[in-house]
């Protein structure tokens, strides 16, 4: 649980992508680690939490003083304390401060960390060191493809750092070179985890070219609709004279360029490097020098302008791609005569071995530019991962054949939505409408009540659209342009069709299968704006400058502040409020108390601008984990912070702690008064997930039936003090509220589940008082008639029931009691979930005694 939250907390990420929890809790328990993971597989984040749980500094050794200080910069733009020692750093104190745990996270260059005297390994081991890590780890062997001297030296920590695991991350390793990592990292027993090396979200594509000013025309055209579309794009040139020529050829139409070679002065380079990164320029024009310190995740585009001179090389640069997970694209433009150059390459070859070794590699791109076969395959297998299909339906080769496939039912769907919806529209609404959209013009015309709407969630919007060009262009539709106008209808054609269809059955209709249409790959190559209606892609447009200034005045990246794909989930959700901003996957509590009003206020105006409604339907699928929100009105009788709690609560499943600790309150409010404005929305006609909250509040038959005969003997529920007061302690307010909150909906006492023997365990308990006695504890206990079978009642720990239980204590409680009384956990899971509580300030520790904020 604490895991998740901090995910969430920092990162803004509800889930852990695969590997990251179980190599998290492997460096939490001490162990050593070998972490080797595509490109862009999130190996960061497995060094980068620790430190936040345990609290305690992680060091991380770094190869380049560039990555490390883009890296210290996103972290710093999520709330982490994190800082880089190395020859680059002009801030003096830093090393002070990093040895006495001043940061979560502090980045060394492998010979600063081998130089750095003893006595401040010792201060800093006194805070405590939770992990060293060695990014790039790689480096260390001399097998690998970037063997880097000093990186050998890092045994030596070994014997100063001697409890603190050692944690190796790399994205490309043999096994010869892992066993290298292992054996010289001296790492003892290490976990190993070795992920696939499959990037889904990239598209691989290859064309043979003739090189000349036509090609390098076509190329700048190409680049510029990228440029349009937003994400940076990297042209990889084999030459610098090539590298020179296209920047030029860029610049002259008009794209904002930069670029990078190694005959370049230092500084220059690192210029064109920050430029890049800060999105000052679109296009990045490199040789290959332009490499491992890349660490941008919305590059969009990586294009290959020759053929590259090994595959391996070929993988490494075209990961740079799409770190972020977003549908993003590798070309590879080769001629013929980039084959001539295996001489020359060969001609940096040390001995016959090597050169046979560059030969084979350089003639494995050469078939990989031939191919016609699926290249995602080839790669895969050519790094000895078993890919088991022959299509992987995201590569050139898979994409475009000239098949037909049976698209019945996506015709259906789409020529009986135009029509349901009148046929005097473009292709855009009734689009909208078979995704789902709640769009003003939709809900004004209800068309979302149509049977069509949302049945066609499963495909983009440009999936859509290719459908309908389709369609037009067989005779099934026609488009009619009137002034400026066009209107899509269904031709004579279309109606024989749709009068042949049943909802669950529709004759065959074959189209040719186009890269659009082919529906094999989840994620389409040049997509761009995937699931966004073009509406919505003039908002991300307009976001995308919003992140630009906001990032311009914090003096960091655009990226830093918020990435691509949180971006285009806030846009397609458009949140109206904080609570709904931070439930999106992606935005982390730095993003929301730093620049949230701002965000809040953005979305809200543009979105005016562009007609488009707040808190509308999430249409992104990637990595989908937005939720379809509903927005009834606020109850006029309602005040709007209870409103705004209902919302958080049921719409936006948050939980009553984190509504109660919101951190656009600006006080934190207790547990029980959420749940009290939950109750007080329900009497205003607000929808509540009944089942949930008998649950967070522990509300079951049997104290309803106390309650009861409590109501009973005060003859009245005018007040409820005296009610409170006939009832034993476990029974809260809440509780009372909740049932006559229930009384007065008409709800029956058994609306409540009945307990079963396997729910026991989340029964509050009422015990006699002989169970529970606390230490010298002034507070009066009530005897109560409680049913047999109830003593044996096993209290389940959760945040709730703490607080609630910790109420009455003023003084405090010691671990031991907590535990008497929590029967129903397990010790370590009631000191897990009290560090937590004690983490989120809302309770504390002292003299051993918990006691609450
Ligand atoms: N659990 C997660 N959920 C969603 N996104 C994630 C998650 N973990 C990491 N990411 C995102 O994935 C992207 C790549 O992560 P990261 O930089 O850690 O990759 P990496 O494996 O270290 O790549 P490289 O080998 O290039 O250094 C980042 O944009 C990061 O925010």
């Amino acid at each position: 649980m604490k895991m998740e939250s901090t995910l969430k907390e920092y990162f803004g990420f509800s889930t852990f992508r695969p590997y990251q929890k179980e190599i998290i809790e492997k460096i939490l328990e001490g162990k050593d680690s070998l972490v080797v993971m595509a490109t862009g597989s999130g190996k960061s984040l497995c060094y980068q939490v620790p430190p936040l749980i345990a609290n305690k500094t992680a060091i991380v050794i770094s190869p380049l003083i560039s990555l490390m200080q883009d890296q210290v910069m996103a972290l710093k733009q999520r709330g982490i304390k994190a800082e880089h020692l190395s020859t680059a750093q002009t801030n003096t104190s830093a090393q002070k401060n990093a040895e006495s745990g001043q940061y979560d996270i502090l980045y060394m260059t492998p010979e600063k960390a081998c130089f750095v005297p003893n006595s401040f390994w010792s201060s800093l081991l006194k805070t405590g060191i939770c992990l060293l890590a060695v990014d790039e780890a790689h480096c260390i062997s001399e097998w690998g493809h970037d063997f880097r001297v000093e990186y050998k030296q890092l045994y030596k920590l070994r014997d100063v750092l001697k409890n603190v695991p050692f944690v190796g991350l790399t994205a490309t390793a043999t096994e010869k070179v892992r066993k290298d990592i292992i054996d010289s990292l001296k790492m003892k027993d290490p976990h190993i985890a070795v992920g696939s090396f499959d990037r889904k979200n990239l598209y691989y594509g290859v064309k043979s070219i003739n090189r000349g000013p036509s090609f390098v025309d076509e190329l700048v055209a190409q680049i510029s609709k990228y440029v349009a579309n937003g994400g940076s794009t990297i042209v990889y040139c084999t030459t610098v004279k090539d590298v020179q020529e296209i920047t030029k050829s860029l610049c002259g139409a008009g794209l904002k360029a930069g670029m990078y070679h190694g005959q370049m002065a230092n500084k220059a380079r690192e210029e064109s490097h920050r430029s890049f990164i800060r999105d000052e320029v679109d296009v990045m024009v490199a040789t290959i020098a332009f490499g491992m310190g890349i660490d941008k995740p919305d590059i969009r585009h990586v294009i290959h302008y020759g053929c590259p001179k090994s595959l391996e090389s070929y993988y490494q640069e075209s990961g740079r791609c799409g770190r972020d997970g977003i549908a993003s694209d590798c070309w590879l433009y080769f001629s013929r005569g980039d084959f001539g150059k295996v001489e020359f390459y060969c001609g940096e070859a040390s001995s016959a071995i090597q050169k046979n070794a560059i030969r084979d590699s350089f003639m494995a791109a050469q078939r990989y530019c031939m191919q016609t076969t699926c290249r995602r395959k080839t790669l895969l297998e050519y790094f000895g991962e078993t890919y088991a299909s022959s299509k992987c339906g995201n590569c050139d080769n898979c994409t475009n054949s000239k098949e037909e496939s049976d698209m019945s039912r996506e015709a259906f769907l789409l020529m009986g939505c135009i029509q349901a919806c009148g046929g005097y529209w473009g292709l855009n609404l009734p689009i909208d409408v078979l995704r789902g959209s709640r769009a003003k013009k939709i809900t004004e015309n209800q068309f979302d009540n149509l049977p069509f709407h949302g049945l066609g969630k499963d495909f983009s919007v440009n999936w859509w659209k290719t459908l309908g060009f389709q369609l037009i262009s067989f005779g099934y539709l026609v488009e009619t342009v009137k002034d400026t106008y066009r209107t899509v209808s269904v031709s004579p054609e279309g109606a024989k069709f749709l009068r042949s269809c049943r909802p669950d059955h529709q004759p065959p209709l074959l189209l040719p299968i186009t890269s659009e249409s082919g529906n094999s790959g989840d994620i389409k190559a040049d997509s761009g704006h995937d699931g966004l209606s073009q509406a919505e892609v003039e908002l991300y447009k307009m976001l995308l400058e919003e992140r630009m200034k906001l990032a311009r005045s914090a003096g960091t990246a655009p990226y830093a502040v918020c990435g691509d794909l949180t971006l285009k989930k806030i846009v397609a959700t458009r949140p109206s409020t904080k609570a709904r901003l931070a439930n999106i996957d992606g935005v982390n509590q730095h993003l929301v108390t730093t620049y949230g009003d701002h965000i809040l206020q953005s979305i809200q105006q543009l979105s005016k601008q562009l007609d488009l409604s707040l808190d509308g339907v999430a249409a992104i699928e990637a990595n989908n984990n937005c939720k379809a929100y509903t927005t009834p009105r606020q109850p006029k009788d309602l005040p709007p912070a209870k409103y705004s709690a209902w919302k958080m609560w049921q719409e936006d499943g948050l939980s009553p702690e984190k509504i109660a600790n919101f951190p656009g309150r600006s006080a934190p409010i207790k547990v029980n008064t959420v749940f009290g404005y939950v109750l007080d929305a329900a009497r205003e006609g607000c929808l509540v997930d009944w089942d949930r909250l008998f649950k967070e509040i522990g509300l079951t038959r049997e104290i309803v039936a106390n309650i009861q005969t409590a109501i009973l003997k005060v003859g009245s529920k005018d007040k409820l003090k005296p009610i409170k007061d006939e009832l034993p302690e476990e029974v809260d307010y809440t509780h009372i509220k909740a049932w006559l909150t229930m009384q007065d909906l008409g709800m029956s006492s058994e609306a409540i589940p009945e307990n079963k023997t396997q729910e026991l365990s989340e029964i509050p308990v009422f015990e006699k008082d002989e169970i529970v006695t606390i230490d010298d504890s002034p507070r009066k206990r009530q005897k109560v008639d409680v049913p047999e079978e109830n003593n044996h009642l096993l209290v389940e720990v959760n945040e709730a029931s703490i607080l609630a239980w910790l109420q009455n204590f003023e003084d405090g409680v010691s671990l031991s009691d907590i535990l008497k009384h929590f029967t129903g956990s397990t010790e370590a899971e009631v000191v897990d979930m009290l560090s937590c509580m004690e983490s989120d300030f809302l309770i504390y520790k002292k003299n051993n005694l918990y006691k609450l904020m």
